[in-house]
């Protein structure tokens, strides 16, 4: 069924009474409003008013000026609506029963770049205009609206005559004849574009801003993790490890830094101040003065502090270390301080028996030629520098042998460790007593005093000699013959002095044993050249002085 308009007197069909007012407005146009032709327009609105396309009023058709003067109003009316039509903004569009366009907007132009005529001329509306993607739908719309007589309303795209897309929102709506039904569609579609491409640019951002998000996330997931491998790691090393932020309060520590210094492993520190921390601690510490004023010190600098030592009253030893954790920036001040502790007392346990094994004699416990050694150069050092003498004591057992050979080497044992305790007992704290090897000894005495050595030596020999031994409930007992020598007097370094202390021992086996010999002087003056030794100048020629013990031990020998 055609499109219809009621004008008031009668329902015409648009299309014919658009050409009946255009060839009313042409003839108006041309000012050929012959009697003729005025005639035909009239026979031919009569005869339009009889076919029933449109009724004429009561009497009109015996006054045919009527009719006409009524078209010119329509047609005047037209004039309006198609300026209005022509003039509006959007696209306005209306479709036949059978959904062809039967009337557009000049509007089109502007959003497709399509004349009004090519839309009319093309075949399919939807297919000349609607984008591809677009076009099933907006068919099955149209035929819904038709059918079901309800408005539809959505949006689609257009598609331009150059290939872009220009997106619309459409109205469509049903036009419906007086018996209700419907005639046609009506379309009112609205430039969407700006509002679609702001949409776009909005959820591009959406998507920028979501993308964004999950990176954040990916990146604090990740972050997370690193701060649980860290806190893993921190919790099983035996470090004590303590984070300070930078206003002195705690903001993480380990399970090793409650252990060291005995906190209860439930103990909450975080977010203590410096001060309450160290009043937790101040019970184990030695001297905890000197340590808080060490930590002063640390804090007011910015390197990384030197390894400290910190004793604690229950004999552990712990080190300390301490640097400022730089912030991002490159902050002088930093974000704060990290506190490394480390429980060391078995360290410093085994260096200990490390150190001992290398320089003790396991059999005795007395220091070993190793340490002999180091300490004579020590002490002939410290002479040189203060003008002070040393004194090497060499002590050599007289008839071991036949002892180890008569009661076994346990028994030999066990005099050497007598010896040993008994001698240890007969010298001074600042003297040094050494098992050189064998049945061989040694003492070293700093500042040493000529009157006071050989009275040592004459003590030691005594003591020796006093020992007594029963193996296998047979006595026994040995003495022991010494050597004694000076620096500088007898030798200018520590081979000569060994050399001449021995040369004395050598004297006193030679001379009978169980005896003390003082080295012989040395000639000129070149044991002396690095020293000005108090004192009288020393005998030219070489002098011996042989002490012997009273009584001599008796025993196998
Ligand atoms: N039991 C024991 N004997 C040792 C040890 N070290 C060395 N000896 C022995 O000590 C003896 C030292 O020999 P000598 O110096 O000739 O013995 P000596 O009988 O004192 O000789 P003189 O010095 O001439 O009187 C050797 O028999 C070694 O085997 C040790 O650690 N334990």
């Amino acid at each position: 069924m055609a499109l219809a308009v009621d004008l008031g007197w009668g329902v015409v069909p648009f299309a014919g009474l658009l050409g009946a007012v255009a060839m009313y407005c042409g003839l108006q146009r041309g000012g050929e409003r012959g009697s003729d032709e005025q005639r035909r327009l009239e026979n031919g609105l009569t005869r339009m008013a009889a076919s029933g396309v449109f009724t004429l009023p009561a009497g009109a058709a015996k006054d045919a000026a009527e009719p006409l003067a009524r078209i010119e109003a329509v047609a005047a009316e037209l004039r309006r609506l198609r300026e209005v039509a022509e003039g509006v903004h959007g696209v306005e569009a209306l479709f036949g029963a059978g959904l062809r366009l039967e009337w557009i907007s000049p509007s089109i132009e502007r959003l497709t770049g399509r004349l009004p005529a090519e839309c009319l001329a093309a075949g399919d509306f939807v297919d000349f205009l609607v984008h591809d993607s677009d076009r099933r739908y907006c068919q099955r719309a149209m035929q819904k609206v038709l059918e079901s007589g309800q408005g539809e309303d959505f949006e689609m795209r257009f598609l331009h005559e150059q290939g872009k897309v220009c997106w619309v929102a459409c109205r469509w709506r049903p036009l419906h004849l007086e018996d209700g039904s419907v005639a046609g569609l009506r379309l009112s579609a609205e430039d969407i574009q700006g509002r679609k491409e702001a949409e776009y640019k909005l959820l591009e951002t959406v998507a920028q801003l979501r993308r964004a998000q999950a990176l954040s996330e990916n990146y604090l997931m990740r972050s997370n993790d690193e701060r649980l491998r860290l806190s893993a790691l921190l919790n099983v090393i035996r470090l004590g490890t303590l984070f300070m932020d930078r206003d002195h309060r705690v903001l993480y520590y380990n399970r090793a830094m409650l252990d060291i210094w005995r906190l209860s492993p439930g103990e909450n520190l975080i977010g203590l101040r410096d001060v309450v921390l160290e009043s937790k601690v101040v019970g184990l510490l030695e001297s905890p003065e000197a340590y808080f004023d060490h930590i002063r010190q640390i804090v007011a600098r910015q390197e990384v502090s030197a390894p400290f030592e910190i004793h604690l009253k229950d004999g552990r030893v712990l080190t300390e270390v301490s640097a400022v954790v730089e912030d991002s920036g490159h902050g002088r001040r930093g974000i704060g301080r990290v506190w490394i502790y480390e429980d060391v007392t078995e360290q410093r346990s085994i260096a200990r028996k490390l150190v001992a094994m290398a320089e003790r004699d396991p059999l005795t416990n007395l220091y070993n030629r190793r340490r002999f050694h180091e300490e004579l150069e020590r002490l002939l050092a410290d002479a040189e520098r203060r003008h002070v003498k040393v004194g090497l004591l060499a002590i050599d057992l007289d008839g071991f042998k036949p002892i180890n050979d008569a009661f076994g080497h346990q028994a030999g044992d066990e005099v050497l460790v007598t010896l040993a305790r008994e001698v240890g007992g007969i010298i001074r704290r600042n003297e040094l007593f050494f098992r050189l090897g064998g049945d061989e000894f040694g003492v070293l005495v700093p500042d040493a005093d000529e009157d006071d050595l050989i009275e040592l030596a004459h003590r030691i020999v005594e003591g020796i000699g006093a020992l007594r031994f029963v193996f296998g409930g047979r006595p026994a007992g040995l003495t022991a013959s010494l050597g004694i020598a000076f620096y500088p007097d007898h030798a200018c370094d520590g081979e000569a002095l060994i050399a001449a202390a021995d040369e004395a021992m050598y004297r006193s086996k030679r001379e009978g044993r169980n005896r003390w010999s003082v080295a012989a002087a040395v000639q000129g003056e070149s044991a002396r050249m690095s020293i000005q030794a108090p004192g009288p100048a020393p005998d030219a020629s070489p002098v011996l002085q042989v002490g012997e013990s009273r009584e001599p031990p008796t025993g196998e020998q």
